[in-house]
């Protein structure tokens, strides 16, 4: 194997000084590494890639039972060319599950990211779904609250200092992800960074995922047994710059050839608006502040940021239900500038 293009944290060095720097050096400078030694084995991710696999294999009419469509609060199946990212459609066919909840009703809605609050769609017809990816859910989340808890000590504030953001669990998002080969170079999922606080990725083995560096795409090789974690705007904002959200992608296999990840994503609770940590001096001297794109502005409440970035990767479910005027009157209440304007021609108005 080729030594690896990113930086290697072990997850049981993270107790020691020099673990610790390690991990502020990666997370900074990258803000992409490997994590390893965070107690699920090689063998356990091959399991978890093989229920996907079982999942895609479903027939298209036992998948679009689960479509997105079907749920306001964006989870569920989605079919190639019904994502967007960058503006452009990506090449993947995808799963997505968050926290199981009840949903509101749209009566009671006083902030337009509630809407996102709701139960997760569940196939009938593979019933084991539900209980092996709750299992796997619980085992990123702890091992991304273990994680952001030493990526605040390696910054020299209390381990425990977002802990108020999360409450008792947090917010988090997880998706199956399936790239077919394709012909001709495509995107699997175009350039983006990631909302929350930290993602995980549990990669098969195929390559595709690529990240910025220095102006130039950096190939991610899938290491066995070891996940990807990059950082979100959260942890950007928070930190005021000093962690980097970095721009990713992935490349679509070639022809013949298919591509399975999990994305994990953690994020603060919805309800909650992220504090800008005080670094000491000599890290706050190099937080060169959150960076500023007006087509991608940061938002430091985590609702409308995570609402935000749904809204215009799963347009479909976007004009469904938040093209109507209780739904854009809440948007319009919280938002500068409609966040649906580019999607529905009404909403331009
Ligand atoms: O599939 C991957 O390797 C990464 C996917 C990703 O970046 C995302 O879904 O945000
Ligand atoms: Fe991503």
């Amino acid at each position: 194997m080729n030594a690896p293009t990113l930086p290697v944290i072990s997850m049981t060095a993270l107790e020691s000084e020099s673990g610790l720097a390690e991990l502020r050096r990666a997370a900074s400078d990258v803000g992409f590494f490997y994590l390893v030694d965070h107690g699920i084995s090689h063998e356990s991710q091959q399991d978890y890639l093989r229920l996907s696999r079982e999942f895609f294999q479903l027939s298209v009419q036992q998948k679009q039972s689960v479509d997105m469509i079907h749920s306001p609060h964006f989870r569920g199946y989605n079919a190639m060319g019904s994502e967007m990212t960058a503006g452009r459609l990506d090449a993947r066919e995808q799963f997505d599950w968050m926290n199981e909840e009840q949903a509101i009703p749209d009566s009671a809605l006083s902030q337009p990211w509630q809407k996102l609050i709701g139960p997760n769609l569940w196939p009938t017809s593979m019933p084991g779904l539900k209980p092996s990816l709750t299992k796997l859910q619980d085992q990123l989340s702890d091992i991304t609250v273990n994680l952001l808890q030493r990526l605040c000590a390696s910054l020299g504030v209390e381990a425990h200092a977002l802990d108020h953001t999360i409450g008792k669990q947090p917010y988090t998002h997880a998706k199956l992800i399936r790239y077919p080969g394709q012909h001709r170079p495509q995107q699997g999922v175009g350039a983006h960074k990631d909302p929350g606080y930290l993602t995980l990725v549990m990669q098969d083995e195929q390559s595709g995922l690529k990240v910025e560096r220095n102006g130039q795409w950096i190939a991610v090789e899938p290491i066995p047994g070891a996940f990807v974690v990059n950082i979100g705007e959260l942890l950007e904002l928070a930190s005021n710059g000093f962690l980097k959200a970095t721009n990713h992608k992935v490349e679509s296999p070639k022809q013949g050839v298919e591509r399975y990840s999990i994305a994990f994503f953690m994020a603060a609770q919805l309800s909650a608006t992220v504090p800008v940590l005080s670094l000491p001096d000599e890290l706050s001297a190099r937080a060169s502040g959150p960076s500023a794109d007006p087509n991608n502005p940061l938002l430091t409440d985590v609702g409308n940021n995570v609402l935000k970035g749904r809204l215009r990767s799963h347009t479909h479910v976007t004009r469904r239900y938040y093209c109507q005027q209780t739904a854009r009157t809440l948007l319009a209440n919280s938002f500068a500038q409609l966040p649906i304007n580019d999607i529905c021609s009404e909403c331009t108005i």
